[in-house]
């Protein structure tokens, strides 16, 4: 079911200032979806809206999947600092209906595919930043989930390990995986197939990128986004 916001507003505040003041949004499901903007524009407030964490001052929110099925990756990593790199992962799986070899091959895969195969048995608090963030982003993916919320998942990583964590990010959305992106960063909003724009209390720009393709090298085909509104998609 696709996550529906219908003249959403949102303050922190009952006396002060609408954060959020009409926010119509329809994200179909399987979209991968970059949300972009200002800092302090709402970006991360919307994102906590869309999956519950916070509850809209008026209008509607819909969002079927249940809060138990949604994965977040948060800014600052939150991790289990001394267990290791694969048992951080091997929890998230934990409760999935797969075998016990399903599950062991899956959490190799996602320490594959974010490139930690190296540090697979590392305690994380021996990790740098970036590590722990790749470590989250594969935590989030690893259940297959139907909707994952990520805020800044990129934001301490460089641009090639941006590159991968962004082809694990589009591999689950190829097996249809909702993902929701907060980003600063327009490179990752173009690997997004659209990107929508917060400013002044609501959406001031919706577009799709134009079927842009990204080999894991870093090398890139298609439409390059500009950062400009292109108006509704
Ligand atoms: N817990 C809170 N209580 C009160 N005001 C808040 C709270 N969290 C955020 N705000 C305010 O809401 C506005 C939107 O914040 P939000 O974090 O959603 O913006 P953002 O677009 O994600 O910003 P950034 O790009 O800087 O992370 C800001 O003016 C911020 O000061």
């Amino acid at each position: 079911m696709p996550v529906t916001l219908e003249s959403v507003r949102f303050r922190y505040d009952p006396h002060g200032p609408d954060i959020l003041s009409g926010v119509d949004l329809t994200i179909p499901d399987g979209q991968m979806i970059a949300l972009v903007g200002p800092s302090g524009s709402g970006k991360t407030t919307l994102l906590q809206l869309i999956g519950g964490i916070l509850k809209p001052t008026a209008g509607t929110i819909r969002n079927t999947t249940a809060p138990g099925d949604m994965r977040w990756v948060f800014q600052t990593p939150t991790l289990l600092a001394r267990q290791s790199v694969r048992h951080n992962i091997d929890i998230a799986v934990v409760s999935c209906p797969w075998s016990r070899s399903e599950r062991a091959d899956r959490v190799e895969e996602m320490i594959r595919d974010v490139r930690l195969e190296d540090f697979a048995d590392m305690p994380v608090n021996r990790l740098s930043g970036g590590q722990q963030q790749r470590v989250q982003i594969a935590r989030a993916l690893a259940s297959k989930p139907p909707l994952v919320l990520a805020d800044e998942p990129t934001g301490q990583l460089d641009h090639t390990t941006t590159g991968v964590v962004m082809d694990a990010i589009r591999a689950a959305r190829d097996r249809g995986t909702t993902v929701v992106i907060v980003t600063h960063d327009m490179y990752v909003a173009g690997l997004c197939e659209r990107v929508v724009t917060l400013e002044d209390g609501g959406v001031s720009g919706d577009r799709m990128t134009g079927g842009m393709t990204r080999d894991v090298t870093g090398n890139m085909a298609g439409e390059q986004t500009d950062g400009a509104d292109h108006g509704q998609a």
